[in-house]
């Protein structure tokens, strides 16, 4: 079924642990063995681009070098339209405290800083997920995807990860947060970005 991974394995090269449960179910049907980045104790880059594919690159070409295994990485973020972009590529850096993520802070910021904007401000907001598929001969592929919607206070919902409780996507009255995951991945950026890799990589 695979073309080009078949009977192989892909390295997802990321960290976080919502991220690598998302793609692995997404992939699940594709019959290619998804391992994480931290089963194969890889280090955490660091990512000092300010764009994600440039960000993503770092991850996927890291991964890909240091296992001679194909690499997928995943740079995302929210950009908030009242906060011209922000906080775009620096979307987890908002919730970093020194000693972990706290992603509550992390959202509270991001509804004061929309408040600030006055009454009129927009709540609207998008998530974005670049994916960058490395291979150890030093190429790669970039896949995109894109949800929008709008930010909503007081969160709302107990699954996901990240800014999902405050995440309401277009055309629905429900966050992230409270949608079983099948659901977020049909419609979420990674779940386009990750079916644009799909139908880039798996069906020639
Ligand atoms: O579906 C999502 N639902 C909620 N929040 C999300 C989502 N997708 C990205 N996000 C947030 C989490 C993180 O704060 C930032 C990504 O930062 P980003 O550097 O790409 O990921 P990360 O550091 O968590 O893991 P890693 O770099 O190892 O892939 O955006
Ligand atoms: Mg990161």
């Amino acid at each position: 079924m695979s073309r080009k991974f078949e009977g192989d394995q892909i390295l997802v090269a990321t960290h976080n642990a919502g991220k690598l449960q998302e793609i692995t179910e997404i992939l699940a049907p594709f019959g290619v063995k998804v391992v994480g980045a931290a089963e194969m104790n890889l280090p955490e880059p660091e990512e000092t681009e300010d764009t994600f594919v440039g960000n993503a690159r770092i991850k996927a070409h890291a991964a890909a070098q240091a296992t001679g295994l194909p690499a997928l990485s995943d740079d995302s973020g929210i950009t908030i339209d009242a906060l011209d972009g922000a906080p775009g590529v620096y979307t987890a850096d908002w919730a970093e405290t020194g000693n972990g993520r706290d992603f509550m802070m992390a959202m509270t910021r991001a509804n004061d800083e929309i408040t600030a904007k006055g009454p009129d401000a927009p709540r609207s907001a998008q998530f974005r997920c670049t994916l960058v598929l490395a291979w150890p001969d030093g190429h790669d592929e970039v896949f995109e995807g894109v949800m929008a919607g709008d930010l909503v206070w007081p969160i709302r919902g107990e699954a996901g990860f990240g800014y999902d409780p405050m995440f309401m996507p277009e055309g629905y009255d429900v966050t992230c947060a409270q949608m079983d995951k099948a659901e977020k991945n049909r419609i979420s950026h990674r779940g386009r970005a990750v079916s644009a890799f799909i139908k880039g990589c798996f069906s020639g």
